[in-house]
């Protein structure tokens, strides 16, 4: 599917629910149409049944009433069925560019992405829901003061004026809780996404005896939600109660001037109760939209939040196929700035990297080592200049296929809640029996590039053990930083992009990286890496040295030199700084 063909999902696929909410329109307007029969019925009893004391009659309109309220019930279930197949086509043709955007855009913050399918929900759940159905009765109210007027037209005045006094008030009640109804949803979001972060330090909380200021401050801000969502429910109760007191005052005033017109022989005795039974018809919708008001502001709110979240740019949608990349990285005067302020993270940086080239980034912390890679490894979009891959901008690779041919290696090894083999495959799955061996096998020779095989395998269940959430998914963090390796060489890379591939390796592992990092280069493969240990920069071809951001000088380390010992890294920094 062209994920990106159309910048806004949502609304293309309401679109294409149109037959649906046509079909669903022309239902209510025939289940309103029904909703008049016990009016007629009443109407009729008491006009014709009761002074002709014709039994045969009544029969005969008891049977018409019974047709007609069970046409109504089918008609109202068909019209429940299409909402809810326009609800199931929202979810089939909007979730999957949602998900692909939520994952894609690099500009989104955590709390976009997490809201976007969060709204998907609200507004799928909205199209089933009682608001809905109001939204598609309220139209037809005009039918019923129509035939309010050709009973009586002061029946008719009073109908409309009632109908206009409700909408008034809920018109009101939607202006007032408007805005408090919005920053209480963004509040109460934001409060849940601090809570989930504090159950994941509960751990360093704990130790460290600051409990009991997180609790605090959690205790605040819920308190904060807590006190907005009760003056909201306050106000909107406050006008929901208006609302039901003045449709029944209405109801039973329709009555009182049904009866007060009958005495005055304007109108039959069954009029008076058709009359209040038709006011009450076209006043219910009103009330039903005010009570599911909260329902409409949310969906509304979540159909603005998701266009603006769809509009964001999306590095990951499709483009052209392109051959298979050699890994040649040219970065051109490529400049980043932290979110949100003028701050550089990066300043004009430029450089390149050839294949079968090794390259490191050196220098102190928070000089920008890991901005870069990122950068390179298109998880962030530069503010200025560009990053080529065989002299194709990144914005004009896709990204699927890119991402098939690169090995990354975050600074926290981010592994996901699957088996170890499903990790270190990227989650490739096989089409056949042959197809499952051969993955195995690539995941196999990939763990044994990475020097990871022999721990894998002492897993308890060896490649299939399966991380969790939890715990940093059951794995020491040597342990998960070798499965991150096994997984950025898993599909022959022909660019590697690590970010401290070695920070938690013991000297084993750290031996085997510095061998296979040798072949690869060998192979062809292009290398970026960032390390603070200087037993790395011994496979380097030329290193890097990054600070506040620039790189202040390009060093090729001397084949004549001694190695280095463990520790002597800014002595060496110095050395190529100077
Ligand atoms: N998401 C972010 N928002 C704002 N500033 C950020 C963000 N990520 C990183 N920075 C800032 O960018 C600068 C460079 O960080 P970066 O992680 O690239 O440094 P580094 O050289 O990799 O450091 P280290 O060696 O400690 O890993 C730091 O000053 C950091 O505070």
């Amino acid at each position: 599917m062209p994920l990106s063909s159309n910048p806004n999902p949502v609304s293309a696929a309401l679109r294409g629910a149109q037959q649906h909410f046509l079909w669903a329109a022309a239902f209510s307007g025939l289940v309103n149409l029904l909703y008049l029969v016990p009016s007629i019925f009443m109407l009729q009893v008491y006009d014709r049944v009761v002074p002709t004391r014709g039994g045969a009659t009544l029969v005969f309109l008891i049977v018409i009433l019974i047709v007609a309220l069970a046409v109504l019930s089918v008609l109202d279930m068909a019209r429940m069925r299409l909402l809810l197949r326009a609800s199931v086509r929202l979810e089939k043709r909007a979730a999957p560019p949602i998900l692909h955007r939520i994952l894609g855009a690099t500009t989104a913050t955590p709390a976009e992405r997490s809201a976007a399918i969060r709204h998907l929900d609200t507004l799928r759940g909205v199209l089933t829901g009682p608001a809905i159905l109001a939204l598609f009765d309220a139209p037809w109210a005009p039918i019923y003061i129509a035939v309010c007027f050709l009973l009586h037209p002061l029946l008719g005045g009073f109908a409309l004026l009632a109908s206009v006094l409700l909408a008034g008030v809920a018109l009101a009640s939607e202006q007032v809780t408007k805005r408090g109804a919005a920053e209480t949803q963004i509040r109460s979001a934001a409060q849940g996404r601090l809570q989930d972060y504090a159950v994941q330090a509960a751990e360093v909380g704990r130790v460290l005896g600051m409990r009991g200021a997180i609790v605090r401050g959690h205790l605040e801000r819920r308190a904060d939600v807590v006190t907005r969502q009760g003056a909201l429910a306050e106000t909107s109760g406050a006008f929901l109660a208006v609302t039901k007191f003045l449709r029944q005052l209405f109801q039973s005033l329709a009555l009182a001037l049904g009866a007060w017109l009958a005495i005055h022989q304007s109108i039959s005795m069954g009029a008076i109760f058709a009359a209040s039974l038709l006011v009450g018809r076209a006043l219910a919708p009103v009330e039903q939209i005010l009570g599911s008001w909260k329902n409409v502001l949310s969906a509304r709110a979540s159909y603005a939040g998701l266009a603006a979240f769809l509009r964001l740019p999306d590095a990951t949608a499709p483009r052209t196929a392109l051959p298979r990349p050699r890994g040649a990285v040219t970065v051109a005067g490529v400049s980043v700035r932290a979110p949100g302020s003028d701050r550089m993270l990066l300043s004009d940086v430029s450089f390149d990297v050839s294949p079968g080239e090794i390259v490191a980034l050196i220098g102190p912390s928070g000089a920008g080592k890991s901005t870069l890679l990122r950068v390179v490894a298109s998880a962030i979009s530069p503010d200025r200049g560009e990053v080529r891959i065989d002299g194709t901008s990144l914005a004009d690779w896709d990204r699927e296929a890119l991402g098939a041919c690169i090995g990354y290696t975050p600074q926290a090894p981010t592994l996901f809640p699957a088996t170890v083999t499903a990790n270190i495959a990227r989650f490739a799955s096989p089409t056949g029996d042959a197809a499952s061996v051969d993955i195995e096998a690539r995941v196999v020779a990939a763990a044994m590039r990475a020097g990871a095989h022999e721990t894998i395998q002492r897993f308890a269940n060896g490649y299939n053990t399966p991380l969790t959430i939890r715990e940093a998914g059951g794995l020491s963090a040597g342990q998960r930083q070798l499965v991150s390796l096994s997984r950025a060489l898993f599909g022959d890379p022909s660019l590697l992009l690590l970010d401290e591939p070695n920070a938690h390796l013991d000297l084993n592992g750290e031996a085997a990286l510095m061998k296979t990092l040798a072949s690869l280069r060998a192979q062809g493969v292009a290398v970026l890496l960032s390390t603070h240990r200087p037993s790395l920069l011994q496979v380097a071809d030329r290193m890097l040295l990054v600070r506040d951001g620039t790189i202040v000088s390009i060093v090729k380390p001397d084949p004549d030199a001694a190695p280095r010992a463990p520790g002597t890294l800014d002595t060496a920094r110095q050395g190529v700084g100077a």
